[in-house]
């Protein structure tokens, strides 16, 4: 059974604004597999989930490990093989690929999220350019409005594609890497947009390499260890720094450090020596002499189990 034909199994929350505890999930996942043949391996099986509103999950795992695949069985673009979603209700996805696309202005494009919302060949109502100008409002790209789209740099598109799935509405949001190409405040920015979205009753799945994003805003996590070792838990419990070394193949210890907003548990990779002082190749005489180093020492210490 695809996502699509499960998609009338559960009735719209008639209060889809606000948090309803103790209602069914928003959506389900169970014993999900996919390969993309038969000849191919399976990226993941026997994985399961479940998701409530107001809840965001967080999907980590190496590259190639099969995360953008399990959204779109999700999203409905990919048929799992195996298992079955139930749920799956109106949907803005915002895809990992955010390359220099169509030549449209950013208020057409962000406006393109509520079509679904209209009829082949109808025009946009008041009501769809309220949500695409509020949309851009709060993730904060309304200042571009009336550029081309094409002409924006990685990072501005990106925001645009989430701005455009905020407009649609939708009840689960679900974001390719969502934070891949944005510097840290605007990291910090779709953070805290979707920590609100997720406030006021939206679901929330996201993939990202940044385990501080997922041990920030999300309460539970799916963790990919391997094809048959997809694991979902509380994201504290399950993004500990013996499997992140393990799933990363690289010590990463993941310490509390004190911040101006309060506690937060951190992952640091260890990466290696610092190459900062290495002599350059081929450089004649004594290497120019390295500046004093400013130490800056975060509490680190109280390791996370
Ligand atoms: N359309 C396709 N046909 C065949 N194989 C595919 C297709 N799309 C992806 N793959 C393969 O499936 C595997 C998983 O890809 P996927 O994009 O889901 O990984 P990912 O975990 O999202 O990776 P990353 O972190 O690098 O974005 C990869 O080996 C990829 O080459």
């Amino acid at each position: 059974m695809t996502v699509a034909s499960l998609s009338r199994t559960v009735p719209a929350d008639p209060v889809a604004g606000s948090p309803a505890a103790g209602s069914a999930p928003l959506m389900q996942a169970t014993d999900l597999g996919f390969r993309y043949s038969r000849l191919r391996p399976w990226l993941f099986r026997n994985l399961g989930f479940s998701l409530e509103r107001g809840e965001i999950l967080s999907i980590l795992g190496p590259n190639a490990r099969g995360k953008t695949t399990l959204l779109k069985c999700l999203s409905g673009l990919l048929s799992p093989r195996e298992g079955t979603v139930h749920g799956a209700p109106g949907i803005g996805y915002v895809p990992q690929d955010h390359g220099a696309g169509p030549s449209f202005t950013v208020a057409d494009m962000v406006l393109m999220g509520c079509t679904r919302h209209l009829r082949a060949y109808q025009t946009p109502r008041p009501e769809d350019h309220a949500a695409a100008d509020a949309a851009m409002e709060r993730v904060g790209v309304a200042a571009w409005a009336g550029r081309d789209y094409s002409t924006l740099s990685g990072g501005q598109r990106q925001l645009v594609l989430i701005a455009r799935a905020v407009a649609s509405g939708c009840e689960l949001l679900v974001l390719d890497e969502p934070a891949s190409a944005l510097d840290l405040n605007n990291q910090s920015r779709v953070l805290s947009v979707l920590s609100g979205l997720a406030a006021e009753g939206m679901g929330v799945i996201m993939t990202t390499h940044h385990p501080d994003h997922a041990l920030h805003v999300s309460r539970n996590a799916l963790l990919f260890v391997g094809s048959h070792d997809v694991r979902w838990g509380p994201t504290e419990e399950l993004l500990t720094g013996p499997a992140l070394s393990e799933v990363y193949g690289l010590p990463i210890c993941t310490p509390t450090v004190g911040t101006e907003s309060g506690d937060r548990v951190i992952a640091v990779p260890d990466f290696g020596p610092s190459c900062r002082a290495c002599p350059v190749p081929g450089a004649v005489g004594a290497p120019a002499p390295a500046p004093t180093p400013v130490e800056i020492r975060i509490p680190f210490g109280k390791e996370h189990p």
